[in-house]
C-alpha cells in the first residue's frame, strides 16, 4: 500500500525517561491548531494517575490507560482503550481524530508496545505505527543512560530524538550529549525541545515509516542486551502479559520493573509551603538517586489555587499553578516513584517532617548561622 492510499490513523509513542518532559510537550502540542485533530492516550506508572490531569486540554479526547505500565503489564487494556476510542469515534462520541498520541510510562519499553499495534488484527487494521519520539533530559541522561537499561533501549529505539532541559546544561555538556546519543542510535535525528516547545511539524517527519528499520528491531534489541550486560545493566525480565483487561480495571500489578516501585500521599489539609520544602530537600538528601520521579498536586497553606510540583532525582523544579483542582477537590496528591529498597525509610522520613512543628525564630536562625550542622544527623 501506498502511504497516500494508507487511510489507517498512524500513532506515534512519545517516551523517553521518567520527568524527561513528556508530559510538557504533549501539553504544547495538544494546543497547536496542526493538532487539533488528534487524540491523546496516556500511560502511567503508578497507582494514581496525574499525568493525565496536567495536560491542560482534559476534554473526551484524552484518555488515561492507569492500569499498570503499557509495556509489561497491560498490553491487552492498551488493544482495548485503542479500539474503544476508534468505536467512540465511529459512534461520534468524541471527535474524530486524525493522529493519535500515545504517552508512555517513563519507565516503558517501547518495543512490547509496537508488537501490540502490529499483532492485534481489529488494531493493525485501523492503525498504524508512524514512529517512537524519545525525550531526553539533558541533564539527567548520563546517568539514567549509566544506571537504567530503560533509558538505554528508549534511545536506541527511537525514530527521533527530543532533547529537553537544554537550558540546564553548559554547551559542551550539550554537545558530549548529542555525540553519544549519535552514538547509541546514529539514524535518529536530534531535536533540541525548549520547555515543551517544539513544532509538531517533526511528525510529518516520520513517515512512511520504515519497514527494513522495524525488521532489525531484534537485530538491535540482541545487541543491546549484550550491551547492557557488559555494562553491568540490569536487564527487566519481561512477564508474560496478563489478558484483556479493561482500561481503568485493577489489575494485579505484574511490571517488568521490579527493583522500582511507586506509591503517593494524599492529604486533606493546606501544607506549609516550608514544611513542604523542609520534606522534599530532607527525601533528596538523605535518598538521592533512589528517588526518581516526585510529582503531584500540592494545596498549599494561603493558596487557593492548586500549584504542581515536579522532582526529578535531586532536583525539584519551580511550582506551577494549575487552572482547577482536578475533579473540583482541593487535595494534596503526590505521586513518589523510587527504588523498591527506599520507599519505606523513604514515606516514613517525608511524613515525619511534614507532619513536624514549624522551627521557632530562634531555631530558624541557628540553622541560618550553622549551616554545616544541617543534615548530619541521620
Ligand atoms: N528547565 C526546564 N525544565 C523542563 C523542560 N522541559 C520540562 N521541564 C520540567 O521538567 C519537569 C518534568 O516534566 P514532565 O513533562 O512532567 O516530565 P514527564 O516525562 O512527563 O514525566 P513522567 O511522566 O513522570 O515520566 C517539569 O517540572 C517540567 O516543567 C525544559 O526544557 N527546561
Amino acid at each position: 500500500m501506498t502511504p497516500a492510499a494508507d487511510t489507517r490513523i498512524p500513532v506515534n509513542l512519545i517516551t523517553g525517561f521518567l520527568g524527561s518532559g513528556k508530559t510538557t510537550l504533549l501539553n504544547y502540542w495538544v494546543q497547536q491548531p496542526e493538532l487539533a485533530d488528534c487524540a491523546v492516550l496516556i500511560n502511567e506508572f503508578g497507582s494514581v494517575g496525574l499525568d493525565h490531569q496536567l495536560v491542560k486540554k482534559i476534554d473526551e479526547q484524552v484518555m488515561v490507560l492507569d492500569s499498570g505500565c503499557i509495556c509489561c503489564s497491560v498490553q491487552g487494556s492498551l488493544a482495548s482503550a485503542l479500539q474503544e476510542l476508534f468505536m467512540k469515534a465511529l459512534r461520534r462520541e468524541i471527535k474524530p481524530f486524525r493522529r493519535l498520541l500515545i504517552e508512555t510510562t517513563g519507565l516503558a519499553d517501547p518495543a512490547p508496545v509496537l508488537f501490540t499495534l502490529r499483532q492485534d488484527d481489529f488494531i493493525a487494521q485501523r492503525y498504524r505505527f508512524d514512529g517512537t519520539l524519545t525525550v531526553v533530559d539533558a541533564e539527567h541522561i548520563g546517568g539514567q543512560l549509566a544506571r537504567q537499561y530503560e533509558a538505554v533501549k528508549q534511545v536506541a529505539l527511537a525514530d527521533q530524538l527530543l532533547i529537553s532541559k537544554q537550558d540546564r546544561v553548559d554547551a559542551d555538556t550539550l554537545a558530549a550529549l548529542q555525540a553519544r546519543l549519535a552514538q547509541l542510535n546514529p539514524a535518529a535525528p536530534q531535536h533540541l525541545v525548549d520547555h515543551g516547545q517544539l513544532a509538531p511539524a517533526v511528525l510529518d517527519q516520520m513517515g512512511p515509516y520504515d519497514q527494513e528499520r522495524s525488521k532489525n528491531v531484534r537485530q538491535l534489541l540482541a545487541w543491546l542486551r549484550s550491551e547492557a550486560q557488559q555494562l553491568g545493566l540490569a536487564i527487566p525480565l519481561r512477564p508474560v502479559a496478563s489478558g484483556n483487561a479493561p482500561i481503568g480495571a485493577q489489575s494485579t500489578p505484574v511490571s517488568a520493573h521490579s527493583d522500582i516501585t511507586s506509591f503517593s500521599l494524599r492529604l486533606g489539609q493546606p501544607i506549609a509551603a516550608a514544611r513542604l520544602l523542609a520534606a522534599v530537600e530532607a527525601i533528596q538528601a538523605h535518598f538521592g538517586d533512589s528517588l526518581l520521579r516526585l510529582k503531584g498536586i500540592v494545596q498549599l497553606a494561603g493558596e487557593s489555587q492548586p500549584l504542581v510540583i515536579h522532582g526529578v532525582h535531586g532536583q525539584l523544579y519551580p511550582l506551577t499553578t494549575l487552572g482547577d483542582w482536578p475533579e473540583g477537590k482541593a487535595e494534596t496528591r503526590l505521586v513518589f516513584i523510587v527504588r523498591a529498597a527506599v520507599r519505606e525509610p523513604l514515606e516514613a522520613l517525608f511524613r515525619d517532617v511534614l507532619a513536624a512543628p514549624e522551627p521557632s525564630l530562634e531555631e530558624r536562625l541557628y540553622a541560618m548561622f550553622n549551616p554545616a550542622e544541617q543534615g548530619t544527623d541521620q
